[in-house]
């Protein structure tokens, strides 16, 4: 007999018996004490238990009851309201599983029953549709949708799974500011009017729990004082209780809220309580994600210094500013900008100084520009404007502003001080219809400006792309033969008007590149200077020419000086003593015998670094000749200060020698300075007899020029001496 004919006294072929039985609802029918009298097969499926009826007690089957928790629960049963749900783990094999019991009390012929169901479906379906919920949540971060729609999805996937909840994902800025994210089914005008309210100590359930750091559940809006500000808000909208937990970053900042309102006064259910907890999970990681997302974006678009978008951003704005010109036909302007003497600023004020400058240049620049357009940094102090709807009028007017506005004074440093730019202005699409063309044209029209003199304003136009051309094609060159070590150096003599012997020689670079031909200095040691190849071009000759030195030294030719010619450029900001100082112990030469020929220009320059490197390299015992001297500054007062060694008398003075007096003045009061500062003074580019004979009357001590001899390879001079320059060391 089973144990159902035994309760119910039927037999076993009653319908009512097989309906029971067969019923696709788990049911079991227990007794006070937590026997179980009958169990149908689904219970049993549902459950895992064996299809035999056996006895069992309640605690059997499921893990989390005991006999003084059934005790609880039966007394829980009233008679007016009998039917009751709670959730309890399920069998102890299974333990971790989580199963919905209804227990609805029975009575029969005097005795008392519990019917028990189990709703073992929903809860796994619930479990499911929160794995579900995750996973298409991270799907939509994963694949990179914006915040804004993967919590969008959150939202309406939660309130699938519990149509009784509206849904809402509110973000909270750094200055305590909320701004609504995803409300999917509330109307729009419940997010504006709570867009950029501040989150505080009773701010409704969002922002009080943002302000606490905690959730905050509110069971009645209208009466909750939380609520107070906003209940007018909530109440027409139906909204009757709130529940809002803060979503935490790892920093333990609160970046959002997460909230559950319902339509009735009421607390959150277990399974509200198990999807928060799954949804502010999701939430912090979404942001995270949101947040190292726009980290990347800002390293890979931006500038780290100022702010301002990069070349890469600039040119993805570009190309699409380009198409749009394209079918509006308004002018589209690129503007280069360059800020004059920005290096000698740099490395006079220091770099952080220099750094400050270039952000108040980013915000005077933005200033002067409306939202819809773009100020990039390409690094340095160039900076590029990309103006939609600007034809040459328009953009010659604004680059005049911006000039004006960038030489209003510069406070805050020690010194104040003005700052001028020179731009460069390219146009689509008449000088340009794709982004390379633009920006190259631009920057060929700044070179121009540049070379015009500085703070000049210069449009693109075609003649200019030979020169700039030309330039390009010199530098990348001109990098390969540095790199390659295809430079040759040549060796002039100086000699000594009054006794007519070989003093020393002057070492000057020489380049004959396969494809461009021989190119004179004067052609290159500006593009190396501004493409920074300054520095390993003149170690290079330095080094070769005191390698010359010492083998000359070896063989006992009678050359007993070096002179090489450095660039201003290595003085800003380089390591030029330590290279000098080094190379003098490794070739172990004695630094007497090395000169340094520098522009009169570096002497001008300020900085003070600028001056104690030159008396490190002075104090080495390493002469220092001022070359083309007469023709740049007419301070000398630098003399006094700064340890110069020797004068160069400019070669535009010995030309005329013979037949202007003026220079002849000129000339002699350049050797009597010398003379006044114990300055050795060296006449350049002696060309005829007459020239030299002039000089010496003049008291100039030593010469150079192709009266003498031109300057030759290093071979080609040793012939030289032992052939026509005999002479000279007889
Ligand atoms: N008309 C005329 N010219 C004469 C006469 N005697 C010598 N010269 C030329 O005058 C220049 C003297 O060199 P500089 O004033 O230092 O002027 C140099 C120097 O400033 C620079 N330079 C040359 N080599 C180097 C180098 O290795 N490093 C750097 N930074 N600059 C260099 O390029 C400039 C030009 O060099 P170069 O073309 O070699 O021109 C040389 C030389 O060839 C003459 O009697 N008549």
């Amino acid at each position: 007999m089973s144990q159902l004919t035994a309760l119910l006294g039927r037999p076993e072929n009653d319908l009512i018996y097989r309906l029971l039985m067969d019923a696709p609802l788990a049911i079991a029918c227990v007794d006070q004490s937590g026997d179980i009298a009958f169990s149908n097969g689904a219970f049993k499926a549902l459950l895992n238990l064996p299809e035999q009826d056996q006895t069992l007690h309640v605690s059997d089957v499921f893990s989390s009851i005991d006999e003084l928790r059934w005790g609880r629960f039966c007394d829980l049963l009233s008679d007016e309201e009998n039917l009751k749900s709670f959730e309890l783990l399920g069998p102890a094999k299974d333990a971790s599983r989580q199963v919905e019991i209804s227990l609805q009390r029975l009575s029969d012929r005097g005795r008392q029953w519990v019917a028990l169901i189990v709703h073992g479906d929903e809860p796994w379906e619930q479990q499911e549709g929160i794995q579900l919920l995750q996973n298409e949540v991270l799907q939509a971060v994963a694949s990179g949708k914006p915040l804004h729609s993967s919590m969008d999805i959150l939202c309406r996937r939660v309130e699938s799974l519990a149509p009784e909840v509206i849904c809402t994902v509110l973000l909270v800025d750094t200055d305590g500011k909320i701004h609504p994210c995803a409300a999917p089914s509330l109307p729009a005008e419940f997010g504006q009017a709570i867009e950029g309210e501040s989150i505080g100590p009773a701010a409704g359930s969002c922002g009080t729990s943002a302000w606490r750091g905690e959730a905050v559940e509110v069971t009645d809006i209208a009466t909750d004082p939380l609520w107070s500000t906003y209940k007018a808000l909530a109440l027409p909208l139906g909204l009757a209780a709130c529940w809002s937990s803060p979503i935490k970053l790892r920093d333990g900042r609160v970046a959002a809220t997460f909230a559950l309102y319902y339509r009735e006064k009421r607390s959150a259910s277990e399974f509200h309580r198990k999807m928060v907890s799954a949804c502010v999970h999701l939430c912090s990681l979404a942001i995270e994600h949101e947040h190292a997302e726009q980290h990347i974006h800002q390293l890979v678009f931006h500038d780290r210094l100022t702010g301002l978008p990069n070349l890469n951003l600039l040119k993805d704005r570009a190309q699409r500013a380009l198409q749009a010109t394209v079918y509006s036909g308004e002018p589209l302007t690129m503007m280069f900008l360059d800020l004059d003497h920005f290096k000698t600023v740099n490395e006079s004020l220091g770099h952080q100084a220099g750094d400050r400058l270039l952000q108040e240049v980013a915000r005077r620049l933005q200033s002067c520009i409306a939202a819809e357009d773009t100020l990039a940094r390409l690094g340095g102090d160039e900076f590029v404007l990309l103006l939609s709807d600007t034809g040459a009028q328009k953009a010659r007017a604004l680059a005049e502003h911006l000039q004006v506005r960038l030489s209003d004074v510069i406070e805050g440093e020690a010194t104040p001080f003005s700052m001028t730019a020179s731009i460069g202005i390219s146009i689509a699409p008449e000088d340009a219809i794709d982004f390379e063309m633009l920006h190259r044209n631009a920057d060929i029209a700044l070179y121009q400006a540049k070379a015009a003199g500085r703070n000049a304003i210069r449009f693109y136009q075609s003649h200019m792309n030979d020169a700039a051309q030309q330039h390009l094609i010199i530098a990348s060159a001109l990098r390969r033969a540095v790199s390659e070590q295809q430079l040759d150096v040549y060796y002039q003599p100086k000699i000594a008007l009054d006794t007519g012997r070989l003093m020393g020689v002057e070492a000057l670079v020489r380049w004959v590149d396969p494809e461009l031909g021989s190119l004179p200095p004067d052609r290159f040691i500006p593009v190396a200077e501004e493409t920074g190849l300054i520095a390993a071009l003149d170690s290079y000759v330095m080094e070769k020419a005191c390698r010359q030195l010492v083998s000359w030294q070896a063989q006992g030719v009678p050359v007993t000086s070096v002179a090489v010619n450095l660039s201003a450029t290595e003085f800003r900001g380089g390591d030029i003593y330590q290279r000098i100082k080094s190379l003098v112990e490794r070739l172990a030469i004695k630094p007497g015998m090395l000169t340094l020929e520098i522009t009169e220009s570096l002497m001008m320059e300020p900085g003070s670094d600028i001056h104690d490197e030159l008396i490190r390299i002075r104090e080495l015992g390493v002469g220092l000749s001022i070359d083309d001297f007469g023709t740049g500054f007419s301070s000398l007062s630098y003399l006094k200060r700064f340890p110069v060694t020797e004068l160069k008398l400019d070669r535009s003075f010995v030309n005329d020698l013979g037949h202007d007096a003026s220079d002849r003045a000129l000339a002699r009061a350049v050797i009597q300075l010398g003379a006044t500062f114990g300055l050795q003074v060296v006449a350049e580019g002696v060309e005829t007899r007459n020239q030299a004979d002039i000089l010496s009357q003049i008291g100039c001590t030593l010469a150079q020029g192709y009266y003498f001899a031109h300057p030759m390879p290093a071979d080609q001079f040793e012939h030289w001496l032992a052939g026509d320059g005999q002479d000279y060391i007889e």
